[in-house]
Order: C-alpha cells, then structure tokens, then sequence
C-alpha cells in the first residue's frame, strides 16, 4: 500500500482525528468497505484490494461483533494475500440481533455518524417500524435521520411528515424524490468529508436509488418494485462502502426484514423516556396502566397527550426488550469469557425489572 500522505489519505475514507494507539503505524489503516462470503475487500484511500482476517477472528468462541465489519478501520500486514490483524477502536457500532433462534448479536456498520432509515410513502410506510429502528440506533453513537422517499408519488406529503415529527420529536425528518439529487440535497449535511452515513431500510425503500443519486451515476443495481406489495427483490447483495463526490462515505445495506433488539437497549432513555415517565407519576408503583385508579398513562390517552399507536408499541417493544435481555443474559453467563458483562447487565435487569 503506498502511502502519500496519511492523513489526507484517511480522511477519504472517513477517518477522523480519532486516537490511534501508539503501536499502530498510521500508514497500515485501511477501511472495510465490503464483506463476501470468501475475504473482506478493503479501501486505504486511494484504491481498494482484498483482505483475509487473521485467524484469530474465525476461531468459534469470538463473538461475531467483535470481527472486522463494514466501516471497521483496521490494521492490515502486508502479504499475498494481505491480512488483517487488528479492527481499531469503534467510534459507534450500530447492530441488531441475528436473524434465527441464535440470539447473537450483528454488527450492521462500524464507525458511523448518522444512520439513514429510509422507508417509501407507500404500502412500506409504518411509524411502529421506525421506532424500533430508533431504539436498534440509540445505543450505536450514531445520529438516526428519518428518510421519507417517494415523496414525489404519494399525497398528504408534509400532513404525514409531521404526524411523524410530533411522534419522534427531536428526529430529523426529510420527505424526499430519492431521484432527484435537488431533493436529496439536505442529506449532504451528514456527508462532508470525514463523515459515514449507513443506510437502512426495508427492500424496495429506495436505498440504491438515493445512493445512485449522491453519486451522480449509476453504481449500485435497482430493481424494479412488484406494484402491488411495494416489495423489491433484495438486488443488493452485500454492505458496501462508496466514496461520494460529497467528501463523504455511505454504507448500503442489504433489506433488513428482520430486525430484532440486542437486548441491550434502553427504552426508558431517548424517544420513549416521556412515556417511562408518565408510567412513574402513576399513584401506585406497581400500576398496570389498565383501569387503575390515579393512572397517569390513561389520564394522558384519554384527553390526547399520548397517541395510542404510540404506547401500544412502547409496550410491545418494552416487553420484547425484555424477553431478549433475559436470553441475551443467558447466554452470556454460558460464556465464562463474558463474565463481567454479564454482571453488569444483570445488575441492570434487576433494577429495571426487579429480577433476581
Ligand atoms: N418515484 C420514486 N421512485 C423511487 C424513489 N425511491 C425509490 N424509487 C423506486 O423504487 C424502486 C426500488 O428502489 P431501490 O433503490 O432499488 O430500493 P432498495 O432499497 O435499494 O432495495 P433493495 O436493494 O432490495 O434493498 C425502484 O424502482 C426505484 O426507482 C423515489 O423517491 N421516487
Ligand atoms: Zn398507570
């Protein structure tokens, strides 16, 4: 890998002034831009090339978050073919749970500022679904930016936009014509140089079309939408990092159907902490916001300060949330190597759900 100069180099490929320990030589960091099934293909700034892992990463017992991802800057040796021998320190680290009955953990993207969730103006248009996509990002580090694409094709554009502003306030939202590169342009603002934006959403939501568009050319394939589902055909195949004209980098995920909770989440901290709160003034402690008298939570549905969709779904996540804590708490206590995570996230349970 010739290098120039480090620094510009790395900026490309959205480094920034991040600390690097002292043992790692700057002109060995390359960036993960794509996974296959057979190697990593990687980016130093000026071309890319593949990459195996060092075999430490495929040994059985590494927890699969901790393996080189999209958007990892890692530390690569030399050699035919180069290896990968150490994933730098994250910035933030946005994942989900595996899809399956395995209940481990997915890294989406490593080292991104602002995750896009796009959803379509269409039948795929669901605020139940955005808000578990927030509660997936709020522990990440990353900024959530709510895309609304086909603006251009749907009716009752800003009448929908703000129901959806009022439901996640402090949420930026842009409806948008993910074809038009004037439409998308308030995107821009998350994409200057040194600046990574993953995008999520489900198949058909637009994804390639906005990344065709910041390009300002025809990369990434897009499939035609079967027009009585709004369902697309999953045309892409794997994560990709793409250097943009805007200085920026953008990571394209594959539609992400299944989109289980970690189990790490905390739903009384960021858009539900209003409703956690509310359920605090209730006047017994043990309240089941049912038909209680002195409920707070059916005082605020009653007279309109609580949407009913809106708890309704606190409620469903809440209590998958805690379903998937108590597995995840299991199985890291199987693992002896998890030994103090495992306190740690039981101390926690206990004082929210007053277990153990
Ligand atoms: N009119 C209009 N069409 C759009 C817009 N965004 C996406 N489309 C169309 O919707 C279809 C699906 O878009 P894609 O960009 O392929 O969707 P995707 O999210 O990349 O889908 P996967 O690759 O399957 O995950 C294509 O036919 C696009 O042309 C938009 O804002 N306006
Ligand atoms: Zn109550």
């Amino acid at each position: 890998m010739p290098i120039k100069d480090p620094p510009q180099r790395l900026a490309r490929i959205g480094w920034r002034a991040q600390a690097l320990p002292e043992d790692v030589d700057p002109a060995a960091i390359a960036r993960v831009v794509a996974q296959h099934r057979t190697g990593y293909q990687l980016h130093d700034g000026e071309d890319t090339f593949n990459a195996q892992p060092a075999a430490r990463f495929l040994k059985r017992d590494v927890d699969p978050t901790a393996r080189p991802a999209v958007g990892d800057f890692v530390v690569v040796a030399a050699g035919s073919p180069p290896t990968i021998e150490r994933v730098l320190p994250r910035r933030t680290e946005l994942k989900r749970g595996a899809a399956g009955e395995s209940h481990q953990r997915q890294l989406i993207a490593a080292n991104v500022d602002a995750v896009f969730v796009l959803s379509g103006l269409d039948h795929d248009f669901n605020p139940a679904r955005i808000e578990r996509y927030l509660l997936l990002i709020q522990g990440s580090g990353a900024t959530p930016v709510l895309v609304l694409t086909k603006a251009d094709r749907a009716e009752a554009v800003d009448t929908i936009a703000d129901d959806l502003r009022r439901r996640v306030p402090g949420v930026e939202v842009h409806a948008i014509n993910a074809k038009s590169a004037a439409s998308v342009e308030p995107l821009l603002a998350h994409l200057g140089p040194g600046h990574t934006a993953v995008l999520v959403g489900s198949s058909g939501a637009g994804k390639s079309t906005l990344t065709n568009t910041l390009l300002g050319e025809s990369r990434q394939a897009t499939g035609a939408v079967r027009e009585h589902d709004s369902r697309g055909r999953h045309t892409t195949t794997h994560r990709a990092l793409i250097l943009l004209p805007s200085g920026g980098c953008l990571i394209d995920t594959p539609g992400m159907r299944e989109l289980k909770l970690t189990g790490e989440e905390q739903i009384d901290r960021g858009q539900f902490a209003d409703i956690d709160e509310l359920a605090q003034s209730c006047r017994f402690g043990d309240c089941a916001h049912a038909s209680e008298p002195g409920c707070a939570v059916q005082a605020a549905l009653a007279d309109g300060r609580l949407d009913p969709d809106r708890w309704r779904n606190y409620l469903k996540l809440r209590d998958e949330l805690a379903a998937t804590a108590d597995t995840l708490e299991a199985q890291l206590r199987r693992r002896s190597e998890a030994k103090v995570l495992t306190k740690a996230l039981g101390k926690r349970l206990g004082e929210k759900y007053g277990r153990r």
